[in-house]
């Protein structure tokens, strides 16, 4: 019987652009795809909460589901499968006849312990593992990871030229059949999110949303309404086919590219790009860093002034602290998932400097409610904005007064999510001067 080749899905939901089918089309063996989904996720962590919220969850169920369906259409399935990952995949290697493993690679330590521990227990299996979540790959990428650019701009200077030119891959046409297996594999989870989602999951709504971006002209003015807090076509909105893996960084660039060569290039179009390198200087970074994304005092030497308070974490998630336009935006990610990225940056400032609390709780906040949540790109952002990350210039403390005057000078988006609402002083205390 021929060795089966068990192609391991991640946040890489798609074909298009997807180095892994290709990989996989290349051999005759019997494919089979798989998603392993933790139960770790969606249990409350040390921070009190699961990592995966049920908004999420219904983002990564729908993204299984549309490419289980892409793929039933050439002859294959994706299973679901749910356990410890490590355990999950021991089960299938010894019972399905397994002779290479194809994953690709993801940016965080946990992801490459995790296909580390696989290889240390299975060696003699073949593994290979493409990049299929960034614009370049390990071995193309310019800069070293060891050590790897302190900022931004030092990166950006280096792979701003190649990057423009990378190619995408054609989805495939044709695919390996599934094996026969010798066990069932139940995993399924029903699929109904509470109210429809801001973004539909999968690769069919991520294309078409490509799609439509680019057939209209808000690339032509993005670099302007970027900041804004509000407006769906005021920024790309790419992050969740992004970190979804239901969207490639290559075919976007490719588009962004056809349309500068249709509609012209201009500073806006190039900024698209510039916030696409900063998303891939992130990826990289995790990969560089390690463990230390997750770290309280991450890149520096010393520990953060800043502990962890109930009461003020707990106003900061609930939308009730005395600033109306942090209470709006804390609003907006409870209810839809999503926040616009200046709503991200006066957040975060809020949480670090006027409550003066752990910036991994925030972050932690984000994870669990983010529909486009990126391990990366989360922790890296918070990092940065806490002064424990990437900025050269250290910590960001954002004036929220004047920042609600520029972004809300109307008071249209407090009162959208009722930011006044429910706004309470930060520390009340009784009369023996304890908080209440
Ligand atoms: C504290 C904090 C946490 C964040 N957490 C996440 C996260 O979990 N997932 C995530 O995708 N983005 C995160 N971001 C980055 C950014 O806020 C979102 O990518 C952006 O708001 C998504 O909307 P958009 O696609 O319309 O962005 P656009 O402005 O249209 O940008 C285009 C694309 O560029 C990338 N990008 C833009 N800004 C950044 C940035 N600062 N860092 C990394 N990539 C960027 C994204 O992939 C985005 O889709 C975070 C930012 C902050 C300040």
């Amino acid at each position: 019987m021929p060795d089966t080749q068990l192609l391991w899905l991640g946040q890489d939901l798609r074909l298009d652009d997807q180095p892994l089918f290709h990989l996989a089309a290349q051999n005759s063996q019997p494919l089979l795809c798989v998603y392993v989904l933790d139960p770790l996720e969606l249990r409350p962590n040390r921070y009190g909460f699961a990592p995966m919220g049920s908004q999420r969850l219904a983002f990564l169920l729908q993204g299984i589901q549309d490419l289980d369906q892409s793929l039933s259409k050439l002859g294959q399935k994706l299973h679901l499968l749910i356990g410890d990952p490590l355990e999950q995949l021991t089960q299938l290697i010894t019972q399905e006849n397994i002779g290479s493993v194809l994953r690709s690679r993801h940016s965080t330590w946990n992801e490459q312990q995790l296909w580390n521990q696989l290889q240390k227990r299975f060696p003699y299996l073949h593994y290979q593992q493409p990049d299929s979540r960034t614009l370049f790959s390990l071995d193309t990428l310019p800069v070293k990871l060891d050590p790897y650019p302190k900022s931004f701009s030092q990166f950006r200077r280096q792979v701003e030229k190649q990057a423009y030119s990378v190619t995408p891959l054609a989805p495939p046409q044709q695919l390996p059949p599934a094996p026969r297996l010798q066990t069932q594999y139940p995993g399924d989870l029903a699929l109904k999110p509470a109210r429809p989602l801001l973004f539909q999951g999968g690769e069919t709504s991520a294309q078409a949303h490509l799609h439509t971006y680019f057939s209209s002209e808000a690339a032509s003015s993005y670099k302007e309404t970027r900041n804004a807090l509000q407006g769906w076509t005021l920024s790309t909105k790419f992050s969740f086919a992004l970190a979804q893996g239901s969207l490639s960084p290559r075919r976007i660039l490719q588009s962004l590219h056809a349309y500068e060569q249709r509609q012209g290039a201009n500073e806006s179009t190039y900024w698209i790009y510039f916030e696409l390198l900063w998303r891939e200087y992130f990826q990289w970074y995790a990969q560089a860093h390690g463990v230390a994304l997750f770290r309280f005092r991450g890149l520096n030497t010393h520990r953060p002034l800043t502990s962890f308070y109930p009461q003020a974490f707990k106003s900061w998630c609930e939308g009730t602290t005395p600033w109306p336009l942090v209470n709006a935006c804390m609003k907006e990610l409870k209810a839809t998932g999503y926040m616009s990225n200046r709503g991200r940056q006066l957040v975060a400032s809020c949480l670090v400097n006027e409550l003066a609390l752990d910036w991994r709780w925030g972050a932690a906040w984000f994870e669990h409610h983010l529909l486009d949540y990126d391990a990366a790109s989360n922790w890296g952002n918070w990092q940065y904005l806490a002064g424990v990350g990437a900025d050269p210039r250290g910590q960001r403390q954002f004036n929220l007064n004047k920042q609600a005057q520029v972004y809300d000078p109307n008071g249209d988006f407090v009162r959208t999510w009722q930011g006044d609402q429910g706004k309470r002083p930060l520390y009340q205390v009784d009369a023996a001067d304890w908080p209440i």
